[in-house]
């Protein structure tokens, strides 16, 4: 993976698609709205609202093809013809974060969270407990859309992302950048360290794995072990954001 997708433009952007949520974004004064882009069959009072708003605040309405918007919203996507860019200003590729004097620990890896819910909640949990970063790959976890913002409760915006390619490269990054990098796993048994008991360096990461398949074998492979929260229960495994809540507070807890 070289630098220049390491440091895509996208690295400093939450993309917002559809009137409502590109209205909402216009109507906050808190949030740096870098562009609206309107498909040029966007007509109406609807497009007229957007125009408006958009002056009000100053912000630049680029012109496109729907398709363009189409491609640019992720396809698929009920973007109405209509997206807005804005500056998310935590948001950091995570080579330049481990390239700062103090590289940014502890974090969280998310490797295969496809549910743009669950990424959300990661994402206002992991911010609210004061980590430092959270690694949000562009590959296999949920884009960074309107459904992650609103799960978030907006914390989205502001939350401290890391991006990278993929969470296999994350892993071999941050493993050479000096840090211990754990495997988060409920099935893991005997050779799972419980949570409570792990070493936790001055550099440390913990990756949470997809809501089916868990964390990865390849990137399991290159970790440096598992780590599991202990359920004296019977159930098979947490909901991943609720893991996230566990090792989040529990590093507070570590860190006092
Ligand atoms: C729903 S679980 C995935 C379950 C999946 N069947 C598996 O084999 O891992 C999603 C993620 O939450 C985290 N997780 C859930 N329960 C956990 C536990 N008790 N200990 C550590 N991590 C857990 C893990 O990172 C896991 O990959």
């Amino acid at each position: 993976m070289g630098d220049k997708q390491a440091r895509s433009p996208k690295d400093r952007f939450l993309t917002v698609y559809g009137r409502k949520p590109v209205l909402e974004v216009l109507a906050d004064e808190t949030l740096d709205v870098d562009k609206v882009i309107l498909a040029d069959t966007a007509r109406g009072p609807a497009a007229a609202e957007i125009r408006r708003a958009a002056k009000n605040r100053g912000v630049a309405v680029q012109s496109a093809s729907a398709h363009r918007v189409k491609v640019l919203a992720g396809n698929g996507k009920q973007d109405q013809g209509v997206l807005a860019d804005v500056v998310a200003p935590r948001m950091l590729p995570l080579t330049a974060a481990l390239d700062r004097s103090a590289p940014p620990s502890p974090l969280l890896v998310l490797d295969g969270i496809t549910t743009p819910a669950n990424v959300g909640m990661i994402l206002r949990t992991a911010t609210a407990a004061g980590l430092p970063g959270i690694v949000v790959p562009r590959r296999g976890v949920a884009a960074l859309d309107p459904l992650v913002v609103k799960a978030s409760a907006g914390v989205a915006f502001r939350a401290p992302v890391l991006r990278c390619g993929s969470a296999e490269e994350a892993v071999e990054r941050l493993t050479e950048s000096g840090y211990t990098v754990y495997a988060l796993g409920s099935r893991a048994g005997a050779e799972a360290t419980p949570l409570f008991d792990v070493d936790v360096p001055s550099r440390v990461a913990f990756v949470l794995g997809g809501e089916t398949d868990g964390v990865s074998e390849a990137v399991s492979n290159l970790a440096a072990g598992w780590v599991s929260i202990p359920m004296p229960g019977d159930v098979e495994s947490l909901n991943v954001s609720a893991a996230a809540a566990v090792v989040s507070f529990e590093l507070v807890r570590r860190g006092r």
